[in-house]
């Protein structure tokens, strides 16, 4: 893994890799796109230094190991591909493979869970909608039909609704689809059991707030919820009511004519959860499946053959039982970097940090070497972000000056969640105040890069804030019944902007010409690059030649 000094860039501290979540270029510029609308000096400076020093590439589909070209980019395959240099097939290709070939039902994960399903109850909890981010409907409905296949007499799914990664008010829609799939199982007893809004219930991350967890806990394994349902639909209906969005709904149980949750998790039953993607199923996990589990109290603790989609975390072997082995993501920059004694700083608030942590170093939530790698996590807000669009852009920006001006370490990466995590909230006026506080704070951080003669690379994972409206195939915004634009909370299928520069880029070094294609996989080499070395030869190519 020696890496080999680059012929023409010298190793020259400090170089600044700076990632803005869910800033997408997309072509379409008109009021809707936040990135384009939004004030944004530094990043139209960047761009106006034309196609030397600013291009973009692709962040979505294929090109991140998602199975087609409608599959938008997400945090975890972009960052996995940043920070990996390559193209792995992702989660979402590898459970579609699995179930193709029917491997998934013949492995060991599925032979753990089957024994459960003659006299005890199969639980699903999904994410239930076909966003592609966290989970698919089709894979959903494939476990089902197999689940049944094998034997299954008692089937109960727990479900967080999505509104995300697919229109907000789709949550009926799938839910009439899941019931009435549920209906055709034969010889099965499938009903749905419990549920909650994704942001609200069950799918927290890297710890930023472990009270949705337990009410997912709650509601999935204790039958408890301030709302009880019979009707699956009903509950939809009647909560969202209340005007929250699908992404928010409280959680529910649904009851029998007694009053009785139709779908506790008991002893020897059976748990797997249908979401491949990890960052918001790993603490769900260890609630399942650690005995001396102390993050909340689970009041109860059954003991169930617990299984994910995919083992989650490789570090913590977690859960130990998996249905598709994940992707193997090996050597990647960050263990690279490490095995040859440089110095990596590498910070963003809660929402992101394991983005720029756990996916940037292939899915593992250690270090390669302690020694080597500074983390800093900013403690994230626990609000709705389009309340507070600026969320810790400043904090990051302040600890990356001080990592940059330290002069410790060769590499400072800084993620900035704002375009995304507010984007995701459906509300234009905010992402654009979003991106122009993240365009803000990349000045901050580029004038200091400026002053010490460092180097840069600016880009991004996938795009979300440069599109906020649902559109027709022509491109023209949606409206609903009141004429009001729908909003969009989605990511988007645009590419990312990549930018170089800094005073100590020899001038001879530009962007290539040649790899219109290119795609996120390709900035891991150029950033390698800029550190004064050539990338390893596995590694997708680097963007810049030096002429
Ligand atoms: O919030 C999330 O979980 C996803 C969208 O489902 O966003 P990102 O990939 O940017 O983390
Ligand atoms: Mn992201
Ligand atoms: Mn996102």
């Amino acid at each position: 893994m020696e890496l080999a000094p680059h012929p023409v860039i010298p190793r020259k501290k400090p170089v600044l890799v700076c990632i803005l979540d869910g800033w997408g270029e997309n072509p379409v510029k008109d009021g809707f796109n936040a990135c384009h609308v939004a004030k944004t000096p530094t990043m139209d400076s960047l761009a106006a230094k034309g196609s030397a020093y600013y291009r973009s590439v692709l962040a979505h589909g294929p090109a991140v190991g998602l199975p087609t070209d409608q599959d938008m980019g997400n945090s975890e395959v972009g960052h996995n591909a940043l920070g990996a240099g390559k193209i792995i097939a992702q989660g979402a290709s590898l459970v579609d493979i699995a179930l193709e070939k029917k491997s998934i039902f013949q492995d060991a994960g599925w032979q753990y869970v089957k024994p459960a399903f003659e006299a005890n109850t199969l639980h699903i909890i999904t994410l239930l909608s076909s966003g592609g981010v966290h989970s698919r409907y089709d894979q959903l409905k494939g476990l089902m039909q197999g689940a049944v296949a094998d034997g299954c007499k008692m089937l109960r799914l727990h479900v967080l609704t999505d509104g995300r990664d697919v229109p907000d008010g789709t949550c009926h829609e799938y839910m009439s689809t899941l019931v009435k799939d549920l209906a055709t199982l034969e010889g099965c007893d499938a009903k749905v059991a419990s549920g909650g809004g994704r942001m609200k219930v069950t799918m927290d991350r890297y710890e930023a707030d472990w009270g949705m967890v337990e009410r997912g806990w709650k509601a999935h394994v204790l039958g408890e919820a301030p709302n009880k349902f019979k009707d699956p639909i009903e509950a939809l209906k009647k909560l969202k009511e209340g005007g929250d969005s699908d992404q928010y709904l409280e959680p529910f149980v649904i009851v029998d004519e007694e009053g009785k949750a139709v779908g506790t998790v008991e002893d020897d039953d059976a748990v797997v959860i249908a979401n491949f993607r990890a960052d918001r199923v790993v603490e769900i996990s260890k609630a399942f499946e650690y005995p001396d589990f102390k993050d909340f109290d689970r009041v109860r603790f059954p003991k169930v053959k617990f299984a994910g989609l995919m083992q989650y975390d490789g570090d913590l072997k977690l859960p130990a039982n998996y249905l598709v082995p994940p992707p193997l993501i090996e050597r990647t920059s960050g263990e690279v970097l490490a095995a040859n004694g440089l110095k990596t700083f590498a910070c963003s608030e809660t929402q992101k940090f394991g983005h720029v942590t756990f996916f940037w170093n292939g899915n593992r939530s250690g270090y390669f070497n302690e020694n080597l790698e500074t983390y800093v996590e900013i403690p994230s807000d626990n609000v709705p972000f389009n309340q507070a669009p600026l969320m810790k852009a400043r904090e990051i920006t302040a600890a990356g000056k001080e990592a940059l001006r330290s002069g410790k370490y060769d590499v400072v990466r800084v993620n900035y969640a704002n375009p995304d995590m507010v984007g995701h909230t459906g509300d234009l006026q905010a992402t654009i105040a979003a991106c122009e506080e993240c365009d803000a704070c990349v000045k901050e951080l580029l004038d200091l890069v400026d002053e010490l003669g460092g180097m840069y690379l600016v880009t991004a994972d996938h795009g979300n804030a440069d599109d906020m409206v649902q559109r027709n195939k022509k491109n023209e915004p949606l409206t609903g019944e009141d004429g009001a634009p729908l909003p969009l909370t989605s990511h988007t299928l645009a590419p990312v902007p990549v930018a170089i520069g800094g005073p100590a880029l020899p001038a001879t070094v530009k962007f290539r010409d040649d790899l219109p294609k290119a795609g996120l996989a390709n900035v891991t080499a150029t950033y390698i690059n800029l550190m004064g070395y050539e990338a390893p030869a596995e590694m997708e190519p680097s963007l810049i030649a030096a002429n």
